[in-house]
């Protein structure tokens, strides 16, 4: 790789739904990793200090058993991720150094080089996820970055409308269950014609027209049956 290209981390989408992650503390730092497990639908295991201090939201998602508090050992448990979020340098390395000894990723809150992982700032609109990074340069300027293309969402673009109506096109279009009319059992022609067929379908539109019109299931259907044909331009 030559010095002018750009370096950075590997941002990726962690499939962690219904796997055991567990996070360390209840501050604030540690409220923000429970509401992105969440999300991604993780089984939460909490760890909590003595000294009762905890935050008022993890209490709640606590009472709606959205995840289980339970005191438990880093050791016993096979844990996609740890996230320790304490206040405790010495321990929070401990933790770190106990995590790669048991060959578990690991992210200790604010310390770089003691992450195997960071967060970075999420825009959560269902389906659509933006993360901003600057790897470790301004956490605060990523916060920025976040609300100003957040802004977006309020000025009447609802991004997530684009991404439901394509989701329903695309999981509509492969339902149709097409087969090559040269040889029936290769389905790779037909990939290669799908695919290029969304994309162009994709591109005919802004983004913007995407967004403005929740599509219904009839429109999608009619939508669909004109592959490999297109539907005309607005
Ligand atoms: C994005 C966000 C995600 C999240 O945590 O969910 C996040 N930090 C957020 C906020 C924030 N953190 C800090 C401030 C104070 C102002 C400032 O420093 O800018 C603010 C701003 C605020 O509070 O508004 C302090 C801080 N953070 C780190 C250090 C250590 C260092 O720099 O060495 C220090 C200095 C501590 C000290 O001075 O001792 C390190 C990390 N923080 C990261 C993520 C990872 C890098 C991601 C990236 O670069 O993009 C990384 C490397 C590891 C990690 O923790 O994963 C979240 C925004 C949430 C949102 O969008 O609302
Ligand atoms: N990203 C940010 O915005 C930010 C801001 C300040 C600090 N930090 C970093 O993240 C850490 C956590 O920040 P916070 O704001 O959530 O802090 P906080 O003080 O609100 O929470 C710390 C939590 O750690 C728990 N804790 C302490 N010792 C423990 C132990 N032995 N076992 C289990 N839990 C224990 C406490 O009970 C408390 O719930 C800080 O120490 C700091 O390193 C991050």
């Amino acid at each position: 790789m030559s010095e002018s290209q750009s370096k950075g981390s590997l941002l990726l989408a962690w499939q962690v739904k219904d796997k055991h992650c567990l996070v360390i503390g209840a501050g604030d730092v540690a409220l923000s990793r429970i509401n992105h497990l969440v999300i991604a639908q993780a089984k939460i295991t909490v760890i909590t200090g003595q000294n009762g201090n905890i935050h008022p939201d993890i209490i709640k998602l606590n009472e709606q058993e959205i995840y289980s508090k339970i005191q438990a050992q880093i050791n016993n448990e096979n844990f996609e991720i740890v996230c320790c979020c304490i206040d405790d340098y010495t321990l929070s390395t401990a933790i770190y150094y106990q995590c790669k000894y048991l060959g578990i990723n690991c992210n200790i809150a604010d310390k770089p080089h003691l992450c195997d992982f960071y967060f970075g700032s999420m825009i959560n609109e269902k389906n659509l996820q933006i993360m901003i990074s600057t790897n470790g340069q301004s956490p605060r300027l990523s916060k920025l970055i976040k609300d100003s293309i957040q802004k977006q969402f309020i000025n009447g673009v609802d991004l997530n409308i684009a991404v439901e109506n394509l989701g329903a096109i695309r999981a509509k279009l492969r339902e149709l269950k097409l087969v090559d009319k040269i040889d029936p059992n290769d389905n790779l022609p037909i990939i290669e014609k799908r695919m290029s067929w969304i994309k162009t379908l994709t591109d005919m539109y802004t983004i913007k027209q995407w967004s403005s019109k929740r599509l219904l299931q009839q429109e999608i259907e009619t939508i669909v049956n004109y592959f490999p044909d297109f539907p005309p331009s607005i």
